[in-house]
């Protein structure tokens, strides 16, 4: 499996963001975007993720086949904000997501394993919005697990993440990148892991991205 990105061009507004962006990664690599704040970074992710469009360019995901997959089933996309509904259970929250994101390319953990996994065993019965914020993001980051899906794309996951919850995820994305999944994160936090790449973005207007091996 590859993720592809050929020519993007990004805009907000009147703004270009980037342009002329590339990059590729295969199974068990991934890439970090850097960048100031509003150079676009969330930009770029929600366009990968196809829920903005690209003013040109475009982003394919390629089977080992060769053949186009789908982004919207065959990526996670976690974003700024956690998804979940504040009053209602972090097991029911889960529980939607594990069945809404029911994918072809594999099952999942459960909800429990999910919740052991991210370091929250006994939290199930609460209120989603009981918990802390760094609480929140780690069950934001338990959505990765309860369905497999072979690319993460990720904004910023480690927002509001102690040192000990910044190891873990590392860990986590490093299980993924292990067992063939590839990921693209928006972080300031270096990963820790090998097989990085990275692509910084300069900024409004810049027509210039970098990607250099970290
Ligand atoms: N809906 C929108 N309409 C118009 N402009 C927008 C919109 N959303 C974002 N922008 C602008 O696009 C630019 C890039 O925003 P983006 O959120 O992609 O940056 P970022 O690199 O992720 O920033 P940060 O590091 O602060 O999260 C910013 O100048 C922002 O003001």
């Amino acid at each position: 499996m590859q993720a592809t990105a050929t020519k993007l061009k990004g805009r907000r507004g009147d703004s270009v963001l980037f342009d002329n962006l590339g990059f590729t990664i295969s199974r068990g690599e991934a890439l970090v975007i850097t960048g100031p704040n509003g150079a676009g970074k969330s930009t770029l992710l929600r366009i990968l993720a196809g829920l903005l469009a690209a003013d040109s360019g475009e982003f394919l995901l390629l089977g080992d086949d060769g053949a186009a997959l789908p982004v919207l089933e065959f990526a996670h996309y976690l974003g700024h904000r956690n998804a979940m509904k504040r009053e209602l259970r972090v097991q029911e929250n889960l529980s939607f997501w594990k069945s809404f994101q029911r994918s072809d390319s594999g099952e999942g953990l459960s909800v429990d394993e999910a919740i052991d996994q991210i370091g929250l065993t006994g939290v199930a019965h609460l209120p989603f919005g009981y918990l802390s914020a760094g609480q929140q993001r780690r069950i934001a980051l338990a959505r990765l697990l309860v369905s497999h899906r072979p690319l993460w794309l990720l904004d910023e996951p480690t927002a509001a993440l102690d040192k000990r919850s910044d190891r873990l995820f590392a860990d986590l994305v490093r299980q993924h990148l292990e067992a063939g999944g590839l990921a693209i994160a928006a972080t300031h936090q270096p990963l820790g892991l090998e097989n990085v790449r990275s692509l910084e973005l300069s900024g409004i207007h810049s027509a210039a991205s970098e990607e250099v091996w970290a």
